[in-house]
């Protein structure tokens, strides 16, 4: 089956049975071993950048069709969605390859009747691409910078509050690119030279992360992770140069007893157990049974052994009540910080989910501080960037819960605020959306 046939029968099921991006991707990439390369490349990139763009192209269907996208037959709009995406975003595709495949691609799929309708749209839109840009635009700011960018307005209007009109521009500019592949290696088991010069030596480019020290960056087309050298060995484990940097806040001690709240599929506690030197009693907590199992095996991978896995919900706990010299609290959140590795959240997101959320975190924060021992620390942290989950929620806590106070990073942490927490904006900092902040109980 060739690359375009597939994104279509992919994003079917992503559109129709409400799947997950990344899931039907790597689904569909499994079962199709003999794909080549090349169309691998391509399979994923019309996936991930249809389902990103679909406000924009949705748009130019409304503007250039006789009917509506909502209006056309389902899989027709899915097609035409590919054939303009490819016109739109995809340089190394010549227009007419574009069009003549999008219009085969309606002819296989039942739609023999409108390939001419197929044709005469993604034609009118080159076109129209000779004077200018096709997609007209409102006047209104945010519905201008959301259709430009295929944003909902209301993620627009949640950054523009907070950043202005050009910082968040510059946000959804950031989001639509394709994600890079941050590795953190496993300094149990190897330096990060070794991994660098196994990578090198596949023709990847990589390097190490500034201010990490277990951070490496790599460029380029990958293929299957587990093929790389050192991921059976457990030389290193897949984890955006963000999310390093949370466990360097916590800042575990070998021997200390620390507790991971939200712990599945354990990125964090197992950079933990890292820091631990594999010395003392980690405790790895979550309500979703099946991921949490990963944390066992991502443990073996990575031959550690000191962490204990707990599953059910974080707040029913009691068992914790002042064990943890430490405790993590990676809260489930709206993701808005990994917009560009999870391209349908922006679409599954909804201001009243928000809401919801902020209740969840605030109760998790209020249980799993009780598990702190007097003198010990807790970590709040999330992947996104709205205030409400994030210094909003540490400030009520901060305001209800007096004996506890911020400690703001030490001065040779990479990032730096003045309020006494981290913000890690992807603009600034090329790596994911982040927010942490580190509370202190009194002796
Ligand atoms: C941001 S993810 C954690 C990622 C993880 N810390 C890592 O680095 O790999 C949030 C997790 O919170 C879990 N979760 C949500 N509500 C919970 C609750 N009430 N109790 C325990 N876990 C919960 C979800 O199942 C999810 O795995």
């Amino acid at each position: 089956m060739n690359a375009r046939q597939l994104a279509f029968l992919a994003l079917k099921q992503i559109d129709r049975q409400s799947a997950y991006t990344d899931v039907v991707l790597d689904r569909t990439l499994r079962q199709q071993k003999s794909l080549k390369p090349e169309d691998r490349g391509l399979f994923t990139e019309l996936v991930y950048g249809i389902v990103r763009r679909q406000r924009s192209l949705d748009a130019l269907i409304d503007q250039l069709g006789k009917k509506k996208a909502r209006q056309q037959p389902p899989d027709l709009r899915l097609i035409l969605q590919i054939g303009l995406y490819q016109l739109r975003y995809l340089d190394h595709i010549p227009p007419s390859a574009a069009v003549n495949t999008t219009v085969e691609l309606a002819k296989t799929n039942s739609f023999k009747h409108l390939s001419g309708v197929v044709n005469g749209i993604l034609r009118q839109y080159e076109r129209l691409a000779q004077e200018g840009d096709p997609l007209k635009l409102p006047r209104d700011p945010i519905p201008r910078l959301g259709l430009l960018h295929s944003f909902p307005d209301w993620i627009i209007q949640l950054w523009w509050e907070e950043w202005g009109e050009e910082e968040t521009e510059k946000l959804c500019i950031w989001f639509n690119k394709t994600p890079y592949l941050d590795l953190r290696i496993n300094p149990l088991q190897t330096t990060r030279e070794a991994v660098q010069e196994a990578l090198n030596a596949q023709s990847l480019n990589v390097y190490a992360l500034s201010g990490l020290p277990q951070g490496l960056r790599v460029e380029g087309k990958t293929g299957p992770i587990a093929l790389l050298p050192g991921y059976g060995e457990g030389w290193w484990t897949v984890q955006d140069g963000s999310a390093q940097l949370v466990a360097h806040l916590l800042d575990p001690q070998p021997g200390e007893v620390v507790i991971d709240a939200c712990a599945a599929p354990g990125g964090k506690t197992t950079h933990i157990a890292e820091l631990m030197g594999d010395r003392g009693e980690i405790w790895a907590c979550d309500r979703a049974l099946k991921r949490l199992n990963h944390i066992t095996g991502n443990q073996q991978r990575l031959k550690l052994h000191n962490i204990q896995t707990c599953g059910g919900d974080s707040r029913q706990f009691e068992q914790f009540i002042g064990k943890g010299d430490r405790v993590l609290l990676d809260a489930p959140c709206s993701g808005l910080g990994t917009l560009h590795r999870h391209p349908d959240i922006r679409w599954r997101q909804t201001p009243e989910k928000l809401a919801e959320l902020v209740q969840l975190q605030r109760e998790l924060l209020n249980h799993t501080a009780t598990w702190v021992k007097p003198g010990g620390c807790l970590v709040y942290s999330t992947c996104t960037l709205n205030p409400q989950e994030n210094e909003a929620l540490v400030q009520d806590f901060l305001a209800t819960h007096p004996q506890w106070h911020l400690q703001p990073p030490p001065p040779n942490f990479p990032v730096q605020n003045p309020a006494g927490w981290v913000k890690i904006l992807p603009t600034k900092q090329d790596m994911d959306g982040f927010f942490m902040a580190k509370l202190v109980l009194e002796q």
